[in-house]
């Protein structure tokens, strides 16, 4: 994995500054994928996040119940316990591929949209569960809103797209972002194939800034080397890893291409073994354009030796084409 991003330096002199848009474009060009360092969200915050989310998971299932996820899968809030969604049923949706045999997900969930939202309410456990869970999320989002605005300037100006435009494109901070949480379980689970951590996908939407843990067992699929999958460690919790979503390649008309993503044993379990995979936390920021927006390509991305490679879709259409896939429908 390349190196981390020093996001700092957008801030920094013109030089510097076109320097970091610079890199920030060809590293995604190649892998879909960025570590961010320096991005402006204090590593005491993010430690608080990964402790709150901590806390939300070791409480007992049913009072995570108290908040649950709808059994289908609109609206995309609440908890969704292991075996609710599996991500297994989207692999490949982005290059035509129908899955086969469906892989299960072996994780838990917490769905939580923009406390603004005027179409869906979040869904929240009661206060006195978790004190100050909610209204740390809510503060939570609106900062991530704020670097998620400064990324996507730095890629529109790598990508010569106007600034202004691509903040109008996500203004309304219609985003979702999603604590997650990987149970401990025995390596043999995983041996035969049938379940995994998380199943291969790419993220619908525009960008999505991740934190993880130190377990490991993320991967990216290689771009230039398809079916090879290489992993992706943070070196702290704070590092922001940028991925591609389908929305960005659909806008950039395949100049940018969706990370293809999964989660897997950690590169120290013995495949096969009996050994324990350790619990893993992540947070996924998934930041997405207007529900209204288009998502036909910004009209830079069509030449005649680039014809336009997709039809013209809303932003909110094209989520739940993909989302209602993804929830079994069991209550
Ligand atoms: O847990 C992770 O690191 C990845 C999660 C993810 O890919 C997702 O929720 O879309
Ligand atoms: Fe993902």
């Amino acid at each position: 994995m390349s190196e981390t991003i020093d996001f700092s330096l957008l801030k920094g002199s013109p030089e510097e500054s076109q320097a970091v848009s610079a890199q920030l474009l060809a590293t995604l060009k190649t892998r879909g994928v960025a570590k961010l360092k320096n991005h402006g969200l204090p590593a005491e915050l993010i430690a608080e996040m990964f402790e709150y989310t901590r806390k939300f998971f070791a409480l007992p299932l049913e009072d995570k119940m108290i908040a649950k996820h709808p059994p289908e899968s609109t609206p995309n809030r609440g908890y969704s316990y292991v075996g609710q969604e599996s991500v297994g049923s989207i692999s490949g949706f982005e290059k035509g591929v129908t899955p086969g045999k469906q892989v299960r997900d072996i994780k838990e969930t917490v769905d939580i949209g923009s406390a603004n939202d005027d179409l869906v309410d979040n869904i929240w456990v009661p206060e006195e569960k978790l004190p100050g869970f909610r209204k740390f999320m809510e503060d939570f989002y609106d900062s991530a809103f704020k670097v998620e605005l400064e990324i996507l300037a730095a890629l529109a100006k790598a990508l010569g797209i106007p600034e202004e435009d691509m903040k109008l494109l996500h203004n309304k901070a219609e985003n979702e972002f999603r604590l997650l949480h990987y149970p401990a379980i025995p390596a043999s689970e995983l041996a035969d194939g049938t379940a995994t951590r998380i199943a291969e996908h790419t993220d619908f939407g525009t960008i999505t800034m991740l934190f993880q843990d130190s377990i490991g067992g993320l991967q990216v699929e290689d771009q230039k080397d398809p079916g090879n999958f290489r992993g992706v460690e943070s070196s702290d919790r704070s590092e922001i890893i940028l991925n591609i979503g389908d929305s960005l390649q659909r806008l950039t008309n395949d100049t940018f291409r969706a990370a293809c993503h999964r989660v897997t044993y950690p590169p120290t379990v013995k495949v096969g073994s009996d050994e324990i995979i350790p619990e893993r936390f992540s947070i996924a920021y998934f930041a997405k354009p207007n529900r209204t927006a288009s998502l036909f390509p910004f009209k830079n991305f069509i030449t005649p030796s680039t014809p336009c490679r997709y039809d013209d879709i809303t932003a909110w259409d094209y989520n739940n084409l993909r989302i209602t896939k993804l929830f079994s429908g069991k209550a």
